[in-house]
């Protein structure tokens, strides 16, 4: 399989470095040159294979020969190992025909660990073969940060700076982050927004002599294998539900579109979808856009789900690409315009074609609230913040309910445990593994937002630097 990049500037690459390049050099996004279709038979064929077989098979067509078949079911077998389920991602009902699909049974509890687990470990296989250190910087509102640390700590191939928006993640989330003491982890807390830290890691790989001085790579979704690893169980719930006879819709609480971007991959590759739900919470840039083809970016609002606290949706190129026939000139023109005036617009015509699988719904802070308290009292079950977003906006936009509705239960109550509390009353327990997590010593360093000073102090510390 060969990758293009969304802005069509940047040469065709194989899998392994579309990996290691995280975004292309032209600014843009590497997508896969074409979709690998599932027929009906081989679709049918997932019905009762464990979740590993199912990842073998939906990720096997867009990674190259050099891996081989030994090689990467063995990493997908260590990735889900640490799993706390042993379905990976339960599927839970929670109505007639409303079902969540559990994704935060991984090490530090949230859907970031389904990627993330896998990507460390490709990263490692292939710099192993290549004889080659990286530096991974990466952006988090919380969860990437907490998965990606957990996945590469420790490891020889990696340095990795994870930078977080000073004090806009909750403090479970930092103490996952910043109590990881292993010297390849660094933990920078940024004087902003998410979307600063976004933009920072965006302008070093555009600075290219930076970006070559440390080997730099991006775990963010911007970075191909992420978005690959997540598709797989938009396959595992549909099938379960009866695909490919019966249409499945989904709905995703939704930040940078990466999550859902997967189950728009799935659908191209012939998973029957009938409908994808972008679930926003009152930073609704998607939704905005989605009602009135105006991708305007505004100003952050800080959330209970602050995962999701993003206006910049870095994926959203990747359906634009598409939507616009795979025209990499129609891209740069719109980014460009998003850059100079933080707009662009979608014509009325590709807005269509994306409406014909996508719809939106903004979730408001008090609707949040009250679905957290209304699913505990409906349904026994304690649903973290991001997921009553995916809850609220499901309940408003399932129809008749004749196609299966699954929300994704993107994080566990726990690391969101003061939203919850105020819902519910309850106090979501952390698991016995992470009891201690309050008591743990924390590293961080604290940045300006700029460039400068950031680019400086990975330089400094970075064990990948080329003299
Ligand atoms: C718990 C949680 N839910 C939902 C999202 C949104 O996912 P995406 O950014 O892929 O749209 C995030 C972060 O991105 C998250 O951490
Ligand atoms: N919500 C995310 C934001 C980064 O998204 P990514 O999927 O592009 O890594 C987080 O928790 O950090």
């Amino acid at each position: 399989m060969k990758y293009v990049s969304t802005r069509g500037q940047s040469p065709e690459l194989e899998f392994e470095d579309v990996l290691l390049a995280g975004l292309a050099r032209d600014g843009g996004l590497y997508v896969p040159v074409e979709w690998p279709q599932f027929s009906e038979r081989k679709i049918r064929a997932l019905a009762g294979l464990s979740y590993q077989e199912v990842a073998f098979r939906v990720m096997r067509p867009f990674i190259g020969p050099s891996i081989s078949d030994a090689e990467l079911s063995t990493m997908i077998g260590e990735a889900y190992a640490s799993f706390g389920h042993k379905a990976v991602v339960p599927l839970v009902q929670t109505g007639s025909n409303d079902w969540l699909l559990e994704l935060f049974h991984g090490p530090t509890l949230a859907f970031k660990d389904v990627a993330m687990q896998i990507l460390a470990r490709l990263f490692d296989h292939v710099l192993a073969k290549r004889g080659q250190r990286i530096t991974v910087v990466g952006a988090t509102s919380g969860d990437t940060g907490s998965a990606a640390i957990e996945a590469f700590r420790g490891r020889d191939t990696t340095d990795i700076f994870i930078m977080h928006p000073k004090g806009r993640v909750s403090e479970v989330q930092r103490r996952q982050m910043t109590t990881v003491l292993d010297a390849n982890v660094h933990n920078i807390a940024i004087e902003g927004s998410f979307d600063d830290c976004q933009a920072l890691v965006k302008a070093m790989f555009n600075d290219h002599a930076f970006r070559d001085e440390i080997s730099l790579a991006g775990v963010n979704s911007i970075n191909w294998g992420r978005v690959m690893a997540q598709i797989v169980y938009f396959f595992t719930s549909a099938v379960a539900l009866g695909a490919p006879a019966r249409p499945v819709s989904f709905s995703v609480p939704t930040g940078n579109f990466g999550d859902i971007f997967a189950g728009y991959v799935a659908s191209r590759m012939g998973l029957p979808i009938s409908r994808l739900l972008v679930a926003t919470n009152q930073n609704d840039i998607l939704a905005r856009t989605l009602h009135t083809g105006r991708y305007e970016v505004g100003q952050v609002m800080p959330s209970m789900s602050p995962s999701m606290d993003i206006q910049v949706s870095s994926n959203f190129e990747r359906l634009v690409y598409d939507a616009y026939g795979r025209d990499g000139a129609v891209v740069r023109r719109l980014m460009q315009s998003l850059a100079q005036s933080g707009a662009f617009e979608i014509d009325a015509l590709r807005l269509d074609t994306i409406r014909t699988l996508f719809a939106a719904k903004r979730v408001s802070e008090e609707e949040t609230a009250r679905t957290i308290a209304e699913t505990l009292a409906e349904t026994g079950e304690l649903v973290d913040p991001h997921t009553a977003v995916g809850l609220a906006a499901a309940k408003a936009e399932r129809g008749d309910g004749a196609t299966p509705m699954v929300t994704l239960a993107t994080a566990h109550p726990a690391k969101f445990p003061d939203a919850v509390k105020q819902a519910t009353g309850v106090h979501p327990e952390l698991p016995p593994r992470m009891q201690d997590l309050f008591e743990r010593r924390e590293r961080l360093d604290v940045l300006p937002n700029d460039l400068q000073a950031v680019e400086g102090f990975i330089r400094e510390r970075a064990r990948a630097v080329v003299a």
